[in-house]
């Protein structure tokens, strides 16, 4: 019988795992809007659950408290690469759920395996209503758990030194030293979680450290030709 969830015209998956600071979310979203594709940020949602533990004064490390909270989290997010805006109810918390504070606590929230059940099931859920030809997804288990038959995966990654100097380019007002330290603090803690620092099986790397921003997005792009001849 067919799968009911089965559309003819689905949209191609480019699943795009790696550390932070590699450039999933800038290389993925310079990659969608050149193929004219959909863009999901599933980072966002994770952050988007911290943010609103924080503002609802509840516990991050508290597992059961923070599932207690999964029902009510009214989240939304865009998939136009131009035009990305998270949603928590009527808060636009796109900026929000990159400040510090709320970096600092996603690690907790994110290894508690019935949130990223739930929002594994929101991601497909998104892919599966995606009106474009294909869809950028990147994360840090896209490959692994969320797509893993897409039919391009790619990890992508750079050396930690290389990540910590644009992570820190990028964030004025923060010592280097503060924003290497909590990059590497929440790779650690991730890693425990999932592994986005080796490639699983069939998934094409991608490094960037030796590669500017463009010749990074030209890499992803040959990978997706190859692989979909698009
Ligand atoms: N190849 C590159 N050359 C130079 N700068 C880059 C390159 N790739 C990404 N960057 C820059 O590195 C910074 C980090 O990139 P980005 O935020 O996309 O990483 P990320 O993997 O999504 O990080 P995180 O997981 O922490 O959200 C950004 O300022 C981005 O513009
Ligand atoms: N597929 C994913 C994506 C993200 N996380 C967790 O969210 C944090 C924020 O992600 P960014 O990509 O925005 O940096 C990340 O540190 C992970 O804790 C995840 O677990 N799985």
């Amino acid at each position: 019988m067919t799968d009911p969830q089965y559309r003819a015209d689905a949209p191609v998956v480019v699943a795009v795992d790696g550390p932070a600071g590699s450039g999933k979310s800038s290389v993925s979203k310079a990659t969608a809007r050149r193929l004219g594709w959909a863009y999901l940020d599933t980072g966002a949602a994770y952050r988007a659950l911290s943010w609103y533990v924080v503002q609802r004064r509840l516990d991050p490390t508290d597992a059961a408290t923070v599932i207690d909270a999964l029902p009510d989290f009214d989240y939304r997010i865009g998939t136009d690469p131009d035009t990305y805006h998270v949603f928590v109810g009527d808060h636009d918390v796109t900026d929000a759920i990159r400040e510090p504070e709320v970096t600092a606590v996603v690690s907790a929230i994110a290894r508690v395996p019935e949130v990223r059940s739930f929002l594994t099931g929101l991601f497909r859920s998104i892919v599966a209503r995606t009106d474009e030809p294909g869809i950028v997804v990147e994360g840090r288990d896209i490959t692994t758990v969320v797509c893993p038959d897409a039919p391009v995966r790619i990890l992508l990654t750079a050396d930690e030194q290389v990540r910590m100097a644009r992570r820190s380019a990028e964030l004025t007002g923060h010592s280097a030293a503060h924003v290497g330290e909590a990059l590497r603090r929440r790779d650690a803690a991730d890693s425990r979680v999932v592994d986005f620092m080796n490639a699983a099986d069939g998934v094409t790397t991608v490094d960037s450290t030796d590669l500017d921003f463009d010749q990074t997005v030209d890499a992803v792009i040959a990978v997706v030709q190859k692989e979909t001849h698009v």
